[in-house]
């Protein structure tokens, strides 16, 4: 069984001190990144971060300490066979600007000296893995594109080889917002289908919680002030460094990472548009709010139900009610659900998972219900731990 172990990356007691400086730039760091995750390290300026990744693909050397990746003591192993097993990308995405982006993608296959077709096969299966039509973008030159594509084209570039890990040293720190955005999720997107270890660097606490299954955070030396995951590190701050990093807004915050499918969903009568009209509302008029959900063939939520819609009708409901409008995925975050309820007429919102199947409704109420549980949970396993 593959439970990532083989893929891990271990840092041990390891320390980095540049010629002439007085202080390590990372200090007797112990890490274990499991296989197959993200993990984000965050930290100010001149914490280590990037002295961390150039350790990793060994850049550079460790004055002490091992480091352990994919199994093998990677300071044992040659730098170049090393490298084929780490993809790395960096801010700016760091593409060669005198060659096309097809030459800059294929760079390692070539180094691999795989033949011309094969090369030319695997560059436009992963431009199109990242998003970019390879018959437009192949021949362009990187001053030809945006940066968000630059920086897609670093991802492809990294992937070339199918390396089990890959470092990213900020490598959305120099792109808009939007694209920002649309370069994160296509990360999770790809991070879905390949489960790669990836050691993803950055400075912004937002980018950490939604992209990280866990976060380091660093102190100076890389000290690790807290390595846990999101929530944890959300919920139970473990020094007054890490709260700083934090910073205001924990509330919304948990809003914006945590998932529709992680918090209970009010569950209301269900009913198709065949059902009978007395008999739909009788079982709706036992809730409150008094409503059902009329649901088509394939579960997908149709419209809303109320007691008003149904009086005196006799036969099927047909088509009476109200429509659902938009579903959330049961994907979406918190934050989602709640901008939703706020522009949306009524005061709920059906909730769909696989192929728009109706999963239940979210409210104001389930939404504010649930960040008071997590933040109860939170503080009863702190009186449990007595700290
Ligand atoms: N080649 C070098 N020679 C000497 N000192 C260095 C060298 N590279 C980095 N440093 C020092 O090591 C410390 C850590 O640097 P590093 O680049 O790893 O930090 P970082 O956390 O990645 O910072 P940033 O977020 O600004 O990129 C800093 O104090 C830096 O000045």
């Amino acid at each position: 069984m593959d439970d990532g172990a083989d893929r891990a990356i271990r840092l041990i007691n390891v320390t980095k001190r540049y010629p002439g400086q007085r202080t390590p730039a990372v200090d007797d760091v112990t890490l274990t990144i499991p296989g197959g995750e993200i993990v984000v390290l965050l930290g100010p300026s001149g914490s280590g971060k990037t002295t961390m990744m150039r350790l990793i693909n060994r850049l550079i050397e460790p004055t002490s300490g091992r480091i352990i990746v994919a199994g093998r003591d990677a300071l044992g192993l040659d730098p170049t066979e090393l490298r084929r097993h780490i993809g790395y990308v960096i801010q700016n995405a760091g593409l060669f600007p005198h060659m096309t982006v097809a030459t800059n993608v294929g760079l390692v296959p070539q180094m691999l000296k795989w033949d011309k077709r094969r090369v030319a096969g695997r560059v436009d299966e992963l431009l199109d893995l990242v998003g970019m039509d390879p018959a437009t973008f192949r021949d362009r030159y990187p001053r030809e594109l945006s940066g968000g594509q630059q920086q897609r084209v670093g991802v492809a570039r990294a992937l070339a080889a199918d390396p089990p890990v890959m470092l990213m040293d900020e490598p959305f720190g120099a792109v808009d917002p939007i694209t920002r955005e649309h370069l994160q999720d296509s990360l999770l997107g790809l991070q879905e289908e390949l489960g790669k270890t990836i050691v993803f660097v950055t400075h912004d606490i937002d980018e950490a919680l939604k992209l990280g299954d866990r976060i380091a955070i660093l102190d100076q030396g890389s000290r690790v002030a807290q390595y846990a995951t999101p929530l944890e590190i959300l919920l139970e701050p473990a020094d007054a460094y890490v709260e700083q990093f934090i910073g205001g807004g924990q509330t919304m915050r948990l809003l914006q990472f945590s998932r529709v499918a992680d918090v209970p969903l009010q569950q209301v009568p269900e009913a198709a548009p065949d059902d009978d009209a007395a008999a739909v509302l009788e079982r709706i008029q036992a809730g409150r709010p008094a409503f059902g959900i009329v649901l088509d063939e394939a579960r997908r939520p149709v419209r809303w139900i109320h007691p008003e819609d149904l009086g005196g009708v006799t036969g099927p409901i047909g088509t009476r009610g109200m429509d659902t409008a938009t579903p959330i995925r049961a994907r979406s975050t918190l934050q989602q659900a709640l901008e939703r309820l706020i522009l949306i007429e009524h005061d709920w919102v059906p909730v769909v998972g696989p192929r728009g199947a109706y999963q239940g409704t979210v409210t104001l109420g389930t939404l504010q219900q649930a960040i008071k549980e997590m933040k109860a949970r939170s503080r009863d396993r702190r009186t449990a731990d007595g700290s």
